[in-house]
């Protein structure tokens, strides 16, 4: 982004602000570029006094904007919309979602308007430059969809994708963060049990998670072939490793992550009282 444009996210909640600090962070915008719209504008006082532009009224955001950012709940989207269709310019703005189980078509069909629409699913590591993020689209020109890869590879990873693939993306990435938090969680939990204070066993199960996603990156093994070298023969890990399988530990993630996905492409239509 060059220092004239400005980022609007319209829905300024979980998703929106962590993808704000990121890009602050980054260094890919001053805070007086992005512009941040939440129903109760209150709320977003403390951004407002870091000096980012908050507001209420998303046709006032809309019309500021080069890159217009959609981070509402799918419930919340068409309602959104219908308020922002009369500022919609399709030569100007290059609308960016975030929105699960919404198509970039669903989008332009509500919008009635032929706008580039890029679809983005990052996860709340984006706060701190660590997102897995993927990208699809159906009619954005490589030039914006270079634009959006290169603003998220800044507070993270991106790939591009099919579209078909973005509710499996959100099962798999999105909400994987809570998956493995949950993994982590359950490990500290277990190491208290064990003998640790629970502050130390959190730490501890942390970074040795943390340990393990890394091996994986960055030695680019598989997660057998490390898992081989820290399973000695009649050892303890082969058998705490075990005995979890016997209690379902793969097949818990794998199912969860089916039902995830599924989930993912039923959330829209799905308009909020
Ligand atoms: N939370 C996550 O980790 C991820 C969420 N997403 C997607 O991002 C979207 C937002 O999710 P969250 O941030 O978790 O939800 P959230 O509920 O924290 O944020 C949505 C925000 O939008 C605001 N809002 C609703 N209607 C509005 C309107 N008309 N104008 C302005 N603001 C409005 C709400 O007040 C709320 O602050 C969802 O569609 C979700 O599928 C995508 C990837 C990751
Ligand atoms: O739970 C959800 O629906 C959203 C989408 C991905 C992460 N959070």
């Amino acid at each position: 982004m060059n220092a004239q444009q400005n980022i609007a996210i319209l829905g300024s909640g979980n998703i929106g602000l962590s993808l704000a600090k990121g890009l602050v962070a980054a260094n890919i915008c001053k805070p007086n570029q992005v512009i941040l719209t939440r129903r109760n504008v209150a709320a977003l006082d403390e951004y407002a006094e870091q000096g980012y532009q908050t507001t209420s009224v998303n046709t006032k955001a809309v019309k500021k904007a080069d890159i217009v950012v959609l981070a509402v709940l799918p419930q919340q989207l068409n309602k959104l919309l219908d308020e922002i269709k009369p500022v919609i310019k399709s030569e100007k703005q290059l609308l960016v979602s975030v929105i699960s189980g919404v198509s970039c078509e669903d989008i332009r069909k509500h919008l009635e308007v032929n706008v580039q629409v890029i679809r983005a699913m990052p996860n709340t590591a984006i706060a701190i430059g660590q997102s897995m993020t993927c990208i699809a689209t159906d009619n954005g020109t490589q030039k914006n969809i270079n634009l959006v890869r290169s603003l998220f590879d800044t507070v993270g990873v991106s790939i591009q994708i099919n579209e078909e693939l973005m509710t499996s993306a959100t099962a798999l990435c999105a909400c994987g963060i809570a998956f493995f938090l949950r993994s982590i969680r359950a490990a500290s939990q277990g190491g208290t049990e064990i003998g640790f204070h629970a502050h130390d066993a959190l730490r501890m199960a942390a970074q040795t998670a943390k340990g393990a996603a890394d091996l994986l990156l960055q030695l680019s093994s598989h997660p057998e072939q490390e898992i081989d070298k820290v399973t000695s023969p009649k050892g303890c890990t082969i058998a705490g490793l075990n005995e979890m399988e016997h209690n379902g530990f793969s097949s818990a993630m794998i199912k969860g992550i089916k039902f995830s996905a599924q989930k993912a492409g039923e959330l829209y239509p799905n308009d909020e009282a």
